[in-house]
Order: C-alpha cells, then structure tokens, then sequence
C-alpha cells in the first residue's frame, strides 16, 4: 500500500504514466497465477504472454499474488534494463529462487561477483578450443551411431539431449566422457530439478512453496555427479570447491539445454516444411560433397543453413521469458501515456518480465507473416526494421549488452555441425505417418528454464519408414 502510495507520488509529479494494466478477477491477482499454471500444464505458457501483448499493448502492468510487476516486449525498454541503464538492474531473487540447483554461479549473480564469474567464464570457455569442432566429433558419432540401430519412427528430442550433454561434459572437462558414459540418473536428476525450478520461478517471491523432497533430491544426484567428475580429473583446484562445482552446473544448464532446443526445433520445423528441408539439403550436399572435413568457415559460409538457424531462434530462442529487478527507481522509456509512447517509472525492487518469444513475433518488427516459418526473411533487408532504430533490441535470442551470452558463438557452431551431420546421416530424414501437423506456434509446449515441444520430435529417420 505504502509503496503504491509513494510511487503515485512521484508519478504525478513527475509526469509520468502507467503502462496498461492487465484486469484481474481475483483478490490480489491470484487468478494470474492460476492461469499461468493451467497454461503451462496444458502446453501453451509463451501463447499466454503473446496474447496479452497483443491485446493490452507491448508493456503492460499486472498484479501477481498482491505484488505489482511489469512485462515488457518493447526493443527500446529492453534496451534500457539490458544495456543502457544496465546497473539500474539486477536478478532479484534468482540466488534464492534458484539456488538449490546453481548455487553462487553466473546466473544468479549481479554486481562485482557476477563480473568476477564472467571473467573466469570466458577464460574457461576461450581455453577449451571451443570453436573448432573435433570437440563435437566422438559425441556426434556416438549419437548417430544409436541412432542407426534404431527401427521406426522415434524421438529424437531425449537423444539430442544426452548429446549435447555429452558434448558439453566433454567440453568442460576437456576430455571425452567415452569411458564413464553420462548415467541416465543424472541425466533425468538434471531436467527434473531444472523443471522445478522454474515452477519457483513463476511463483517469484513465493517461490518456497515448491521446495519438496524431489528438487532436494535432483540436486543432490546433480552435485554428487559433478563432485565425481571434479575428483576424477583430478581439476585443479584453484578456488573454492564449492564455488567451482556452482560454475559448472552453471555452465552445464548453459551449454546443454539451450543448444538441444534449437537443435531439436530446427528438426522439427524441417520435418514439418519439405521444401526447406529440400532446399536446405541442397545446399549441404553443394558444400560438403563427400565425406570432407566439416569447420566452423564452412558452416558459416552455408548462408541458408544460418538463415534456418536464425529463424528457428526468432520462433523458438531457447530462453523465451527472462526477468530483471530494478534496483533503484529508475524508467523505461516507453510504454506510458495516450499513445504507448511516453516513459514509465519503474520504482526500486519492481520485476520485469520480458518475452523474447512474443517480442519476435511482433508482425510490426517481423512483417505480417511473423508467426510463419520462413528462413527466407533473413536474406531479405531490411530485418527487424533498421530504420525504426530498433537494431539488435528486436531480435534478442541470445540477449544482449554486458550479460550477453558467452557462448553464443559456440553454440552457433555445434548447432550447425550438429544439423549437418544428422541431415547428411540421414537423408531421407522426414515426418512420421499420421503424426500431428498445426500451425506454428499452436503444438504444445514445455516450458522450463528452455522451451521445447511437449510432444517431443518424433522423426522418421529412413525414407522407406
Ligand atoms: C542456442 C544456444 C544458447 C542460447 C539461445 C543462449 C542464450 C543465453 C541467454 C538468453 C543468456 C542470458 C541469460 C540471462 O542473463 O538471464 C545467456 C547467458 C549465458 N550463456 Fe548462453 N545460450 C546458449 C548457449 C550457450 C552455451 C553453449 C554456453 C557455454 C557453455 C553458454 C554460456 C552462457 C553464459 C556463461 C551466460 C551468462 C552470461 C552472463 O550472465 O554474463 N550459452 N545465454
């Protein structure tokens, strides 16, 4: 109430406007809650934002369990929280909220401690040779090679799953985990603690509702394996134990979830669109005609297949809502007044929330045909209009300003490589018999900390299938 009280105060004063706000039913806006839950247990939590967007305006106000916040899906605001009035932000509650499973790693961190964990970061991932791809070859043939014994139409989202997994453990721990295969334990451990976190999440301050036996127990299957690892490499360990096992599960959720997303969307968007699946063939088979060594120029010189690539990141970028808190009073520039124009205030402790998914299929930055696959746009200029001096702020998969990600580049790369070899492997790679086809946007979707389809990806790897 007070500090409702005070923040009308300052808005009258200074002229300020409010944001639209969305209408509640319920005291306290418990019905937000309850409808962001059914949404997300019935597979269309990102349908959710993108229709209040697009009814209420690009950023709007709403009460969520008696605490008023923000959600925001405006390049320039972005801009603002990401990168221009950066230190006015910072996770909030993220350390809490998340903390059983990342503990004092990156991503709950701000201020001086987080660029300490950014330097070392990018030092670690800088001295792995990251970027060239013997790292992918052993894990790639050992997931191909599973793949080849296999009889029927499968899915493959579980198996791209434990391969980047495996790609990612061998690039932490500069070696490949051939020897000591990746126990299923860990790996289910490793999704389900991330599932409930982001259930806390959600929740925001009241995220200690969800604190029971099984997140406790995923954690601990987690931390034990990565102690295990530490140990069995012998790391040297320069810093604090614990800190050390929190930077790599850090990483891990970094470099595994987020990569298997655009990996398995992509193979889900081609199987589900012939003609750029043929198109896209077409031009692998022009450049890598035998059995040729695959790098990173090739792959970067495969313009269609880094269209794709971009465009399964515009419709699925694998962190589709993100949040920050104001730590001071502070604006964004726009969202206020008659015409949505005028800047807002934004009172210290405030969360924002903004969707990258609902801002890239925003038909005034994407055109009218947003919500369509089509890789095409990104040969045609100009994209996310440039003219509107939105730039970069309008398409922002991999965030943007000083917490952009540090991986971005390897990520690009292995999805790439990975793309290639699995099309190449199979060929007649196509969709299933009688499997569900609906228009982009409506399949069911599972979102954790990283969104996938709820159905999985369900393939046919031969054509005879
Ligand atoms: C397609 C794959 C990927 C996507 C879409 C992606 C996206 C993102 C996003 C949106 C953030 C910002 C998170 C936030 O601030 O709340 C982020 C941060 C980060 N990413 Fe990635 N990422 C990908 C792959 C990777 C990989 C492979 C690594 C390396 C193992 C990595 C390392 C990091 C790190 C260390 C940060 C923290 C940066 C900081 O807070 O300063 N990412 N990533």
């Amino acid at each position: 109430f007070w500090s409702n009280r005070n923040q009308t105060k300052i808005i009258r004063q200074h002229g300020f406007y409010r944001p639209p706000r969305l209408p509640n039913s319920c005291l306290f806006g418990i019905d937000r809650i309850a409808l962001i839950f059914q949404a997300a247990g019935e597979g269309w939590p990102m349908e959710l934002f993108l229709r209040h967007f697009t009814l209420w305006g690009s950023t709007l106000q709403h009460r969520f369990l008696g605490v008023e916040a923000l959600g925001t899906i405006e390049p320039q605001n972005l801009q603002a929280i990401l990168s221009t009035n950066f230190t006015h932000w910072s996770m909030g509650s993220r350390e809490k909220v998340m903390g059983p499973l990342f503990g004092r790693g990156i991503f709950t961190q701000s201020g001086p401690s987080w660029k300490h964990l950014r330097e070392a970061s990018r030092a670690q991932l800088a001295s792995r040779r990251c970027n060239e791809c013997q790292i992918f070859e052993a894990p790639i043939e050992r997931f191909l090679d599973s793949l080849s014994r296999t009889k029927g139409p499968i899915d493959i989202h579980p198996k791209i799953l434990n391969l980047t997994l495996d790609i990612t453990l061998s690039m932490l721990f500069e070696e490949d985990t051939t020897n000591d295969p990746v126990p299923q334990e860990f790996s289910d451990a490793f999704n389900d603690a991330q599932f409930i976190l982001a259930k806390r999440l959600r929740l925001q301050e009241f995220y200690w509702i969800v604190n029971g036996r099984n997140l406790r127990r995923s954690c601990k299957i987690v931390r034990e394996y990565i102690d295990k690892l530490v140990y069995q490499r012998g790391t040297k360990l320069d810093c604090d134990p614990i800190l050390l096992r929190d930077q790599i599960i850090n990483l891990l959720v970094a470099g595994r979830d987020t990569t298997a997303s655009l990996i398995t969307w992509t193979l889900f968007l081609l199987v589900r669109h012939p003609v750029e699946l043929k198109k896209l063939q077409k031009e692998l088979q022009e450049s890598f005609p035998d059995d040729s060594r695959i790098n990173r120029a090739k792959l970067r010189s495969c313009l269609y297949l880094q269209d794709v690539i971009k465009e399964v990141l515009r419709l699925y970028p694998p962190v589709p809502v993100n949040s920050r808190t104001a730590v001071r009073d502070t604006i964004l520039p726009v969202g206020g007044g008659p015409d949505l124009s005028q800047p807002i205030f934004v009172s210290e402790g405030t969360n924002v929330a903004y969707s990258i998914y609902a801002l890239h299929r925003r038909p005034d930055l994407y055109g009218m045909d947003a919500e369509i696959f089509r890789p095409e746009r990104w040969a045609e200029a100009p994209i996310v209009s440039n003219e509107t001096g939105y730039g970069e702020w309008g398409y922002l998969p991999f965030n943007g300003g000083p917490r952009k990600c540090l991986g971005m580049d390897l990520a690009l790369t292995e999805a790439a490589y990975c793309i290639v070899k699995i099309l190449r492997a199979f060929p007649g790679i196509k969709l299933p018999v009688g499997e569900r086809v609906c228009v982009v946007g409506n399949e069911k979707q599972s979102v954790g900390l990283v969104i996938f389809s709820g159905d999985g990806c369900r393939v046919s790897l031969n054509d005879e299938e």
